[in-house]
């Protein structure tokens, strides 16, 4: 293969502009950095975390990245983003809609605090239809066959000992998954999930997972594939997929990067 062939062939988003919600960090940023290696004319980092996310864009690089303050749960701020991004870079191709947040407590039934529980409602699932709606509105209004992609979870198919309102909130985004793409599909418009299990981010931190041997031990007994945890990258290969033409016929589907977690016939997710 000459160089220009394999060039060619790993560049699966030329010219192509996406939005990355809750890019600053974790998946998000892993993914920011692989649709810009792949050759995306840009990327906009939508977050709330404005230090970190103007760091990492800058560290993408400022021609072909830029970071957005924008609070996804608010559908002003997303419009006001969408907007903007359709007037810098004249459309829209891919939305990540990843952002995503998770209680410090742990939201057992019982004790179910529901002040938390609103927090991650609204950002979780009431944020992803709000950048599903607008990113699709874009679309469609601008008639480009686009691909919406959305973080769920494992937690999106499973139960789980804690965090009550983060797997409600995960199983939200399969129902919007199924629904948006049934309606998107008319406009050529794909809309699909991944569902991780766990790596090692500030959300991971945040639920009690400090460090990659705590991922470790909660996952690696959980998982039939053995010798391999689970990295943002791999994540990102697999938003890159339904991202890309390589999913072109893809659409609906829900994405599991588990290392074959959710097939276990007996979990203990404690
Ligand atoms: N890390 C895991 O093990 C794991 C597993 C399954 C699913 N997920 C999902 O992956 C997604 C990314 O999480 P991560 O693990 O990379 O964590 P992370 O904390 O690194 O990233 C989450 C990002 O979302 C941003 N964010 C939070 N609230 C926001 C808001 N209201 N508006 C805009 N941005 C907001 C944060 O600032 C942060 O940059 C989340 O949806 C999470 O639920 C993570």
């Amino acid at each position: 293969m000459t160089d220009c062939e394999s060039i060619s062939i790993s560049r699966k988003l030329q010219d192509k502009i996406a939005i990355v919600t809750g890019g600053a960090s974790g998946i998000g940023e892993a993914t920011a950095r692989l649709f810009v290696e792949h050759g995306a004319r840009a990327v906009v980092i939508a977050d709330i975390q404005d230090e970190t996310g103007q760091t990492v864009a800058e560290s993408i690089g400022l021609d072909q990245c830029s970071y957005v303050h924008c609070d996804i749960s608010n559908e002003e701020q997303v419009q006001a983003m969408a907007d903007w991004v359709v007037r810098k870079y004249g459309q829209l191709d891919i939305m990540f809609r990843n952002a995503g947040t998770v209680s410090s407590s742990n939201q057992r039934i019982l004790n179910l605090d529901f002040s938390e529980f609103d927090r991650v409602i609204q950002v979780n699932m009431r944020g992803m239809a709000v950048c599903v709606k607008h990113a699709a509105r874009k679309m469609v209004e601008q008639k480009v066959r686009g691909a919406i992609v959305c973080t769920a979870s494992v937690a999106a198919t499973i139960g789980g000992l804690n965090h009550t309102d983060y797997t409600m909130s995960k199983h939200a985004v399969l129902g919007l998954v199924k629904s948006a793409s049934q309606q998107l599909g008319v406009h050529g418009i794909r809309v699909n999930c991944v569902s991780p299990s766990s790596v090692l981010t500030p959300l991971t931190r945040k639920a009690g997972l400090v460090s990659a041997e705590d991922v470790e031990k909660l996952i690696g007994p959980l998982t039939s594939l053995k010798g391999v945890a689970l990295t943002a990258r791999h994540v990102a290969e697999a938003v890159l997929f339904l991202a890309s033409e390589d999913s072109a016929f893809v659409t609906g589907h829900n994405l599991v990067v588990d290392g074959g977690l959710i097939s276990l016939p007996s979990l203990n997710t404690s």
